[in-house]
């Protein structure tokens, strides 16, 4: 779609976003802030009302294929990260070629020398800073902060602020949680939680869930355990 604002012609792309829970809320929030995109609606296995936040729900994920070529790109906006996964590998599946979008708040604060993969999305007030690199499909949330040279799995999601210190590395999928804070020069492996309000000042291996103050390990996760 094409509008002119101002005199000024604008190229409106055409979104469509995957889930229809709380994150997908905020994205839409967010998308709407852009002003970059229109969402023409929503894909979601489990919801069966025709509308979610005034778009239409256009079918199930499966259904995105009947629509394939009407839209520019999207976004699937599930707060779970292996659900999110999931979701990513079987849209893969139906259409190899599915472009996502990476989408940063026009609030939220980002280096011009941090690398965002793509079905990313940065929340309001959140900060990247310099030499980042987070992966593809993971989520930086309101206020959470990425301080320079971290990296970021795919997948991986740093919740409501959360702070990392320098050179931090978060593995795949892995989730540090609402008010959680890591400590310079930390790696936290894969598929690992760091549990809210943490301060994590030793590495933390793969698959377990940590939390405290400092954070201790106190179990390990479940393969397919979600993350609340
Ligand atoms: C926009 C958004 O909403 S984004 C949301 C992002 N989500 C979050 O930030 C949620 C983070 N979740 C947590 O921190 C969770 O508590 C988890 C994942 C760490 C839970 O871990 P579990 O081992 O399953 O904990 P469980 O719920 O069984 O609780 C076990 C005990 O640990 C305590 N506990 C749980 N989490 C924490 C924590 N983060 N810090 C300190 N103690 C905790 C519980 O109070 C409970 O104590 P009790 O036995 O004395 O009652």
């Amino acid at each position: 779609m094409r509008i002119f604002k101002g005199g000024e012609l604008i190229v409106i792309k055409e979104l469509i976003v995957i889930g229809c829970g709380g994150q997908a809320k905020v994205v839409v929030d967010l998308v709407e802030q852009l002003h970059s995109f229109q969402i023409i609606g929503f894909f979601d296995d489990y919801k069966i009302e025709p509308e979610f936040m005034g778009y239409p729900v256009l079918g199930k994920v499966e259904d995105i294929k009947k629509y394939n070529g009407i839209y520019y790109g999207g976004i699937v906006a599930i707060g779970d990260n292996w659900s999110r996964k999931k979701i990513v590998r079987r849209i893969q599946e139906m259409d190899p070629k599915f472009r996502y979008v990476t989408l940063c708040h026009p609030e939220a604060i980002v280096s011009q020398r941090a690398e965002i993969g793509e079905g990313t999305a940065v929340m309001a007030g959140a900060v990247v800073n310099t030499d980042v690199k987070v992966g593809h499909h993971c989520i930086i949330n309101t206020l959470g902060s990425v301080a320079h040279d971290c990296v970021v799995g795919d997948y991986a999601s740093v919740g409501p602020g959360a702070h990392l210190g320098g050179h931090v590395q978060i593995g795949e999928h892995s989730a540090i949680s609402i008010g959680a804070r890591v400590l310079h020069g930390i790696t936290i492996g894969q598929d690992t939680i760091i549990g809210a309000g943490a301060t994590v000042t030793h590495h933390i291996t793969d698959r377990v869930i940590a939390y405290g103050v400092p954070a201790k390990v106190i179990r390990s996760r479940e393969k397919d355990e979600p993350y609340l």
